[in-house]
């Protein structure tokens, strides 16, 4: 090998699917498929919504990619500048509303009204923060939805698990000037 090929940078992985089928080309966005293949890689993503509301975001001050599985992480990035709009968007799917991001935006409402309880919900926050408090059978409302079904479809339970986890991951995606999500946004300390 030479000094200039092992200077190049690796090929980005693309991932993606649709309506649970694979794309030719693309991995399946699957945990254990990303965690074997992902490592040490771009990843360009291809999603009918979330990748589109993370573009149309790109003039707010800051954009945080967040789940259940880093929601407090965000949360208390979120809290450390005082007196500013949060707008939470739930991505959805085809166009359409999802019911699992809203219950993920839940959890995240959640997390910031037990760390600043002066904060002032809109009445859609409100909504989504009832709807989690009022169900904890993660893996069962996660399993309920269009999406969940879709996926039991195709024999992605072990995702829909792995997907209601909450609060494994102490990092927070941050979208760069670029317009590249990574994780070198915040990493909770404490
Ligand atoms: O973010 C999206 O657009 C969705 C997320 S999910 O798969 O519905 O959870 O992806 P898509 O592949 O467009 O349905």
């Amino acid at each position: 090998m030479t000094a200039n090929e092992k200077e190049k940078p690796k090929r980005p992985l693309l991932v993606g699917e649709k309506k649970g089928l694979p794309l030719e080309g693309f991995q399946p966005p699957s945990p254990p498929v990303l965690k074997k293949e992902a490592r040490g890689k771009h990843i360009i993503l291809s999603t009918t919504n979330g990748t589109v509301a993370l573009r149309r975001a790109e003039a707010a001050e800051r954009t945080y990619a967040s789940s259940l599985l880093n929601n407090y992480c965000t949360a208390k990035e979120l809290l450390k500048k005082q007196n500013q709009d949060i707008t939470i968007i739930c991505a959805g799917s085809g166009g359409q509303f999802c019911l699992e991001d809203y219950y993920g935006a839940g959890h995240l409402i959640s997390h910031l009204t037990r760390l600043d309880e002066s904060i002032e919900l809109s009445d859609a926050a409100i909504g989504a923060w009832k709807l989690f408090e009022g169900n904890q059978d993660t893996v069962g409302i996660l399993q309920d939805t269009a999406v969940g079904k879709m996926l039991k479809r195709f024999g992605y339970e072990k995702d829909i698990i792995y997907a209601a986890n909450k609060d494994i991951y102490p990092v927070l995606p941050i979208m760069q000037p670029n317009g590249w999500m990574t994780n070198k946004g915040s990493v909770l300390n404490g």
